[in-house]
């Protein structure tokens, strides 16, 4: 039986969210374990601004390109894998807005023209547990102590180079011989030297992503134990309604199905 919950706004103060990190190489399913988490947490269907659990991506945070940049990102030979392609100013600011509980706006990212879409933000709305992926989310030890868990997400590196192509010539306008040059040139080099070495700084490590449903249904309940925990403390003001068990229906959800209906995390239009 699906056990959520809702109980009325008060006006205490609401507790700080509890902030979850996912890590991992290109390709390796970050934004789709989280959307899995989200919709196991009863929180797919919810309107944007009801979600009691959020996500976002790092690709919000990459940096605006100078011109020179820009016709180097054209020719697939920008790095967007190194620590020096985020506004990691603008990633700590919208951390510590979302910590303190309230409301911000983000850059909608394009990865088409390699540029934030001018005049367009989300806007994130407050939510008891915000989950925040990307290649680089442990890099930089400022971030990585704003996280209270940390999960990398380990997908085999053929796996990934395979659906890497795939999405950037479908989904993202990329033409084949230059996105495995950037790959080989750029990506792969990155991805050992950046990205790799947080895995150490993970408290879980999901193999083979969205599809280790035994893994990610364990996180699943510990969420829910914390989100049960936080809701019976003193002073608890609940803002929208959360599943705290999964129903018989979840247990024997169907992962392929449930993929062709999400969505991904807040702002990655690709
Ligand atoms: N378990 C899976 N099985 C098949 N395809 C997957 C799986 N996980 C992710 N994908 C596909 O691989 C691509 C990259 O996944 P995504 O979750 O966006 O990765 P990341 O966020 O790490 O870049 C997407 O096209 C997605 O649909
Ligand atoms: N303009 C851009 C920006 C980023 N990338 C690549 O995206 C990857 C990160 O996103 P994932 O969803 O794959 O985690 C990263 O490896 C960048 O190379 C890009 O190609 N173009």
């Amino acid at each position: 039986m699906s056990n959520s919950f809702s109980r009325k706004h008060s006006s205490s103060p609401a507790k700080k969210p509890f902030l979850i990190g996912v890590a991992g190489g290109t390709a390796s399913g970050k934004s789709t374990v989280c959307q899995t988490i989200i919709e196991r947490l009863g929180q797919f269907d919810v309107d944007q601004q009801q979600r009691q659990v959020i996500c976002i991506s790092q690709d919000s945070f990459y940096r605006e390109l100078t011109p020179a940049e820009s016709e180097k990102a054209k020719l697939g030979q920008f790095n967007f894998d190194h620590p020096d392609a985020f506004d990691y100013h603008l990633i700590l600011k919208t951390l510590k807005r979302i910590t303190a509980g309230e409301s911000c706006e983000i850059p909608v990212y394009d990865f088409k023209s390699n540029a934030r879409i001018e005049g367009k933000q989300a806007t994130l709305y407050p939510a008891d547990v915000v989950v925040f992926e990307g290649i680089l989310v442990f890099y930089t030890q400022e971030v990585r102590e704003l996280f209270d868990m940390k999960l990398f997400v380990d997908t085999d590196a053929d796996t990934r180079l395979a659906r890497r192509v795939l999405r950037d010539i479908t989904e993202r306008g990329r033409d084949l011989n230059k996105v495995l040059h950037q790959y080989t040139t750029l990506v792969k080099p990155a991805f050992e030297e950046f990205c790799l070495p947080t895995k150490k700084f993970a408290d879980v490590i999901i193999p083979r992503g969205a599809e280790n449903l035994v893994a990610i249904g364990l996180i699943v309940q510990h969420i829910q134990d914390i989100l049960r925990a936080r809701s019976e403390a003193p002073g608890f003001e609940r803002r929208r309604t959360v599943n705290f068990q999964l129903s018989p229906e979840e247990e024997d959800l169907d992962f392929s199905q449930h993929r062709q209906n999400s969505e991904p995390c807040l702002s990655r239009p690709h």
